[in-house]
């Protein structure tokens, strides 16, 4: 099964309440372990298209595969099932949980999903520390404080560790470095690229900065398949 895309899209169509066409895409694939940067002006419909691929959202007609899937088949709390299970999620804010520590934010995926749990093994606490011990994060203090004492950067390193925990074969990460200046920006995506090839997982990267294309192994424009807004 693992010639199947990570994501299969195909005559997907998409339009918010009372709105005109967002989204109207013909086809679109992101292969297995590829990591592909979609970049495309605010308000072009990408935080949505990861909404859709994400199974928040459901599209008018078309399907979306993910991982082999097809998640338009599918009842919303399956949907809920394969995203939990399947996928690492990076949001633009990063959705740490203020009162959890930093271990607990990043064991978190693993408290709404046992396939995550058994493929982290039995020692969740150490696996959650490994992974962040990956990306500089092992201070001990560190890790100790709340999570909103953390910086921008740090924050964004334990929102990667989150992702990664139990494996997940789909990253999908929404515009997570906005708030950064161009060196930090770039080491962020230098780390979450190479953790995305170290685990074989696929990355899906949205963003409105077009100078982040050459960190990936390919750069799509949204208009480029999105037939509703290259006729709007
Ligand atoms: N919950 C919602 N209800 C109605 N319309 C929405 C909703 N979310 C987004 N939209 C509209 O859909 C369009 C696309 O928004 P979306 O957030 O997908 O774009 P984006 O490319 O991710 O933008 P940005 O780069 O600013 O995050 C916008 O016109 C927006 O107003």
């Amino acid at each position: 099964m693992t010639d199947t895309p990570a994501i299969k899209i195909r005559d997907l169509d998409f339009a918010w309440p009372q709105s005109p066409p967002l989204l109207d895409i013909a086809g679109f694939d992101l292969a297995r372990g590829e990591k592909l940067f979609l970049r495309g002006p605010s308000g072009s419909g990408k935080s949505t298209l990861l909404g859709l691929v994400a199974g928040v959202l459901e599209p008018q007609s078309g399907t979306i595969e993910v991982l082999g899937e097809n998640m338009t088949g599918l009842a919303g709390s399956k949907r809920d099932r394969l995203r939990a299970d399947r996928m690492g999620v990076i949001f633009q804010m990063f959705n740490l949980v203020p009162y959890l520590s930093v271990v607990q934010n990043v064991m978190l995926p693993c408290r709404f999903s046992a396939a995550r749990r058994k493929a982290a093994g039995d020692d969740l606490a150490g696996e959650a520390r490994r992974l962040l011990a990956r990306l500089g994060l092992s201070d001990e203090k560190l890790l100790a404080r709340p999570v909103t004492d953390l910086s921008v950067g740090q924050q964004q390193r334990v929102a990667v560790a989150r992702a990664l925990i139990g494996g997940p074969q789909l990253l999908i990460a929404d515009e997570p470095t906005s708030a950064l200046d161009a060196d930090a920006r770039d080491r962020f995506i230098e780390l979450l690229t190479e953790e995305a090839s170290g685990s074989g997982a696929a990355l899906l990267f949205v963003s409105h900065d077009g100078s982040l294309a050459s960190h990936f192994d390919r750069s799509v424009d949204l208009a480029e398949i999105n037939r509703a807004r290259a006729t709007a």
